[in-house]
Formats: structure tokens, sequence, C-alpha cells
């Protein structure tokens, strides 16, 4: 499917669902509400899927890996290498993602859509290089269009894939030192909001590093402009690739009506770009966890999403993503194993 026939295809939730599926939460045995948040995913899962008695779904966490040209001007805690070097610690299971996708029963699939080293044939890896790694977004545009559309058509055919495979669930995940800036930009350009104000440390940049930071971000969107109205200019000015193949991973999964886990902070800035390009698909997501970097919040707020967990996280890889997808399955098995007053003989309220 191309990007303009995935943006056609998504349609709105159905809301109708909503109503059917919290009636027969309220005959669980349970006070009335008393599973709060999980009884809420469980419906919000419902109006996504269209099903009212849904199976378990199988979760897979896609984590995009690419490089960044703006890593060179002192914007991150860690040196470039680390991010091919963490690809092969995904691909022999030993990252947080691993361990926390092993916890939750979900699978990890690694994609290279535009990491600066070559890997070779190295197998379990999925080889989607875009290009090695983007341009240096304070003096030039991060990507060409044709390349910010062909990393959306990445996670767009990842997402399709998966659903065919009967995938249910599909959580966020990345890996690119250097990228909470071009998020942090994204996060200005769409939510309208200063620089400063949702630039956080990354993986732990001192107080001159976090004020470089803003500069660097300040300077490239005096210099870009972008607009606002057309993601897909953000994505070419300021941008990453791997932000570009999640935001083409949600749609992708919006078009096959499957829900989205996002993780932290650079999937925050996927979806500002994948709501951009099509609101609708907004009510695809459920966030799972409030990333401790600044900026996170901000755009919880523009997408009005209301995280289910506040563990001081700020690692991404997809690490809350699992941990998001294993309280939707809970929220799922509520549903569907719980027993009815009836079918317990437990008496109801008066
Ligand atoms: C060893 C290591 C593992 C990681 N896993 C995820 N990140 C996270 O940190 C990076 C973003 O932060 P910044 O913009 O400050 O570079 C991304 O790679 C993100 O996934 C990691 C970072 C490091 C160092
Ligand atoms: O919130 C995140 O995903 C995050 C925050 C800091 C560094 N890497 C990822």
């Amino acid at each position: 499917m191309t990007l303009q026939e995935v943006l056609a295809r998504i349609q709105p939730v159905e809301q109708a669902i909503a109503g059917q599926t919290q009636a027969r939460l309220d005959r669980l045995t349970k006070p009335l509400g008393s599973l709060g948040r999980l009884e809420e995913t469980a419906v919000r899962y419902a109006t996504i899927t269209g099903e009212v008695k849904p199976a378990v779904p199988r979760g897979v966490v896609f984590t995009f890996a690419a490089d960044h040209g703006v890593a060179t001007e002192g914007v991150s805690a860690y040196p470039r290498e680390v991010t091919p070097q963490m690809v092969l610690n995904f691909l022999r299971g030993g990252a947080g993602v691993n361990v926390l996708a092993r916890h939750a029963g979900v699978d990890v699939r690694v994609v290279d859509i535009g990491v600066a080293y070559d890997f070779g044939s190295v197998s379990g890896l999925i080889h989607k290089k875009v290009m090695a790694g983007t341009n240096n977004l304070l003096v030039e545009s991060a990507m060409s269009r044709d390349q910010a559309v062909q990393a959306l058509q990445v996670g767009i055919e990842l997402a399709t894939e998966a659903a065919r495979e009967g995938i249910g669930l599909i959580g966020t995940g990345e890996m690119g030192i250097g990228n909470t800036t071009p998020s942090a930009a994204i996060t200005a350009v769409m939510t309208g909001r200063p620089v400063a104000e949702v630039t956080g440390r990354g993986t732990g940049i001192d107080e001159a590093g976090h004020a470089r930071k803003v500069a660097v971000i300040e300077q490239a969107l005096d210099r870009h402009r972008p607009n606002r109205a057309d993601a897909i200019d953000a994505l070419v000015k300021v941008g990453g690739l791997e932000i570009a193949g999640l935001a083409g991973l949600i749609l992708g999964a919006a078009a096959r009506r499957v829900p989205v886990v996002l993780d932290g902070f650079i999937a925050g800035a996927a979806a500002l770009i994948a709501v951009g390009l099509q609101p609708l698909c907004r009510d695809y997501l459920i966030a799972s966890h409030r990333s401790v970097e600044r900026g996170h919040q901000a755009i919880l707020e523009h997408l009005s999403l209301k995280p289910l967990l506040d563990l001081d996280l700020r690692l991404g890889e997809g690490t809350g993503a699992c941990l998001g997808m294993s309280l939707v399955q809970a929220s799922i098995k509520i549903l569907t194993e719980m027993a009815t007053f009836e079918e317990a003989g437990v008496s109801q309220r008066d």
C-alpha cells in the first residue's frame, strides 16, 4: 500500500462497540468500574479492532535503528558507534527491550532503517536502510522528501505484513544516538511550544550540553522553518529515519485496525507526525508510559493520551511499550476470561 492509500484507508474507530464492551465488563464479578484503567484499555482495544470478545493478541515490538548527522554537534552523552553496537546487542537478546519483551511474551523485530554502519548480511536484522544516517539538520535538511516517504513506506509495509500474520498488537521501539534532538525539534514544530520547553537531557547530557542542544534546535528551526501543516516537511528538515519509520508503522497499523502501544519521547514524536498526516490514527494509539524526557508531557497533552505507567523510564528501545503491551493483554484477559455474576452465582449490588 502506498502512503496515500494508507491515509485514505484509515477509518474512525468503532465507538458504538464501547457501550457493549463496558456492559460486559459491568457484568463481571467485581464492583462496578473497579478495574479502572484496565477496563478503559479493554474498551479502547475493542473499539479499535471492532471485536467485542477479542482473542488475546500476539504482540510484536518493532525497534527501528538509525543514525543522526546532528550527533556531531555534541547533543548526546554517548558516541555514535553505540547505535550499531546496540543493534547487535538487540540481535543477541541482551538489551533492555529484549528482557522486557521476554517478560511480556512479545517478539522484538529489529529494523536497520538508516544506521551509518554496514551490517553485511547479519541474520535476524530486517535490512531496510534508506540512507546511512541523516544529514546534519543544523546545516542542511536531514533527508530528501523521497527518503522521508521511503522511510514511511518501510513502516507501513512492516505493519501491514504483521497484521497479515495475525499480530494483534504492535509496539514502537527505536535506537539512534542523537535522536532526542530531532524528536524535540518535531515536538516544537507540531505542538507550537518553545524549543526550551520540549528539549530534555536524552542519554544524560550536562547543563552546557543541554544549552547547546537547545541552541542547535532553535537555529535549525530558524534556518528551515518547517511547515507544521505538512508533517512530511518536518521529517525532511528536522526528522530522523527511525522516526519516519515509526510514523509509517503507526499509519500502517491503523489502516489494518491494529492497536499501537507507544513507547516514550521518540515514539511520541513519530505519533505527532502520523497524526499530522492522518488525525484519525490518534484513536489507534495507547500510551504505555510517561517518559522522564522533557517534552513528552507536551506530546501526551497534544494527543490527549493518558499514559498507563509512570516509572521514570528514559531508555527508549521499546522498553515501556513492552510493559504497556503486557497491560493491554491483561485487560483483554479480564474482558474475556473473568466470570460474570450470573456464571459464578455471586449476588449483585442492591
Ligand atoms: C547504551 C545505550 C542504549 C540505549 N538504548 C536506547 N537509547 C536511547 O538513547 C538515545 C537517545 O538519546 P540521545 O538523544 O541523548 O542520544 C537513543 O538511541 C534512544 O533509543 C540508548 C542509549 C545508550 C547510550
Ligand atoms: O523517552 C524516551 O523514549 C527516551 C528518553 C531518553 C532517551 N532515549 C529515549
